[in-house]
Parts: structure tokens; sequence; C-alpha cells
């Protein structure tokens, strides 16, 4: 039975940031993830973990900005990731040290390294060099850390441009970087988007034990996982019989009021025993 984790950037937005926790731990949650941490002092952070019984299981490297308040407010200018960006590495490096800083403090065993918004003209193959460099370099940093880093696939519609959104493009540079520090955050809401074919993809690359972190949403409109053009409960079928272990990241808007959206959970009422 796949254990999720309650988002909560996208979900409990009802209440302020530092409410969610509590709100999270109440509809029976024991892991959260989320986008960044960077507007909140680790400590803090921390400490709401622990009252309410929380692991967090994820959250994102800064997607620009090398001071923590440009971290913190570099995803509403429109910064998405440096990874790609030439000219960008004080970012990028200063970025991955925050977040490792902030992973030991939450004792968050998964970062999640944006890729970045590709520039007018260059093309994905034009940039596979930096990246790969820079994620050996990030490889190694996180395996001093004792974290795994994650890249993530999502689709061009919400992101225009995003500079990675395909499993295969993820997969190929996991490959080239060989790392086990360095895998795939799966997000069956943008591999539906872009190319479909959902459970073959589950077949094909979980046993290959490079995706490190799984998140879902209902497709086309990103709402709770019951309704859409994916039938979730078949595909919550195929993660158990892949032996899948790992967090399931509930990464949805509810359609209106998360607490009321959360019926369609109550057939996996276990959500506190994944590894993490
Ligand atoms: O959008 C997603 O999907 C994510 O997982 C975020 O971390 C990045 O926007
Ligand atoms: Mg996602």
């Amino acid at each position: 039975m796949p254990q999720f984790a309650a988002n909560l950037s996208l979900m409990y937005t009802e209440l302020p940031f530092l409410e969610r926790f509590a709100a999270a731990a109440r509809d029976g949650f024991r892991a959260v993830e989320y986008l960044f941490p960077y507007a909140h002092a680790p400590a803090q952070l921390a400490q709401q973990l622990r009252a309410h019984g929380l692991q967090q299981v994820l959250f994102n490297a800064p997607p620009g900005g090398t001071t923590r308040d440009a971290m913190a407010t570099a995803w509403d200018a429109g910064a998405r990731g440096t990874l790609c960006l030439a000219g960008q590495d004080a970012a990028f490096r200063a970025g991955l040290q925050q977040a490792l800083e902030y992973a030991s403090v939450l004792q968050c065993p998964r970062v999640h390294v944006m890729g970045g918004l590709l520039p007018a003209g260059q093309s994905h193959a034009g940039v596979q060099a930096l990246v790969t460099e820079r994620l050996h370099w990030a490889a190694q940093q996180a395996q001093d850390a004792g974290v795994a880093l994650l890249i993530e696939p999502i689709n061009g519609r919400d992101m225009p441009g995003y500079y990675l959104q395909r499993q295969d493009q993820a997969h190929a540079l996991v490959q080239a970087v060989d790392s086990p520090r360095l895998q795939v955050q799966m997000d069956l809401y943008h591999c539906q988007i872009v190319e479909g074919d959902v459970a073959m993809k589950l077949r094909h690359y979980l046993p290959t034990g490079r995706v490190g972190h799984i998140q879902i949403a209902g497709v086309p409109d990103r709402h709770e996982p019951d309704s859409g053009e994916l039938h979730y409960p078949y595909l919550f079928d195929v993660l158990d019989q892949l032996g899948y272990t790992g967090w399931v990241g509930c990464e949805y808007r509810p359609r209106a009021g998360t607490s009321q959206g959360l019926g369609w959970l109550q057939a996996y009422a276990r959500m506190d025993a994944a590894e993490i």
C-alpha cells in the first residue's frame, strides 16, 4: 500500500504555512514535503515537524539567488532553477549548499534540484555538458551530506520552456552521472501530460532503482487524484506490485478545502511506514 506525504505548498493553502504542519498531522499524514523552506529558519520548521510527529521527506533547492533572502523570493520573481543556466555557477552552488544545510537540520533525506528554463535559442542537447558537470559536483556534495538529489521532468504546459520534461531525459542524465545519490522524482501528473503510458513507465523505470520519489495529482486540473484521466487506484496497485516502498507526495491543489477533499485517501489509512 503506498505511503502518502502531504505537499504543504499545494495543500492546506487555506492556512498560513506554519499552521499547515498541524493540519496535515490532524488528517493522519506522518510525512510532508513542500517546495521551499527558505522563508523560514530551519529550526522553526524542525520544531513544527517535531511538535506534530512528522517526517520531512522532500523539499527543493532554491530556484535561484545567492543569498537566503534572494533564494526565498526567487520563485515569485520567475526563477525555476539554475541547473541549465550558463553563468549561474555561483547561484547553483550556493543554492545547493543552502539546501543541504536545511536538509541536515530537517533530517530530510531528499532534495529536488530544479532544472531551470532553457534560455531562448538553447536546446536540451546544447546544455547537456554543463548540466552533467554540475550534477557530478552536486552528487558529490550530496554524498558527503548523506542526502539524495532528485531531478524531475515537469510538463511544459505548466512551466513553458522547462529544461527537463521527459522521463527518458532524466534517466539519461542519471545514468551519465552514475551516482547512487542522483535519482529521478517521477511526478505522474507531469508524466501523463507530456508522454502518457504511465503504468508502463512505472514498470520500466522503477526496477532500475533510479526513481527516488513519486508525486501524484489528477490530470488535467491538478486536483485530488480521484477524478480525471488517470485512474490512481490502478496505478497504486502497480506501485505495490513493483514493490515500491518510497513516498508518494500528494502534490495537488484541492478543489474545495484540503481536509474535505481527502475522501480518496480513506482506503489507504496507513500513511506512516514508508522508508525514508
Ligand atoms: O511542480 C512540481 O511538480 C514540483 O514537484 C515542484 O517541486 C517544482 O515546481
Ligand atoms: Mg512534482
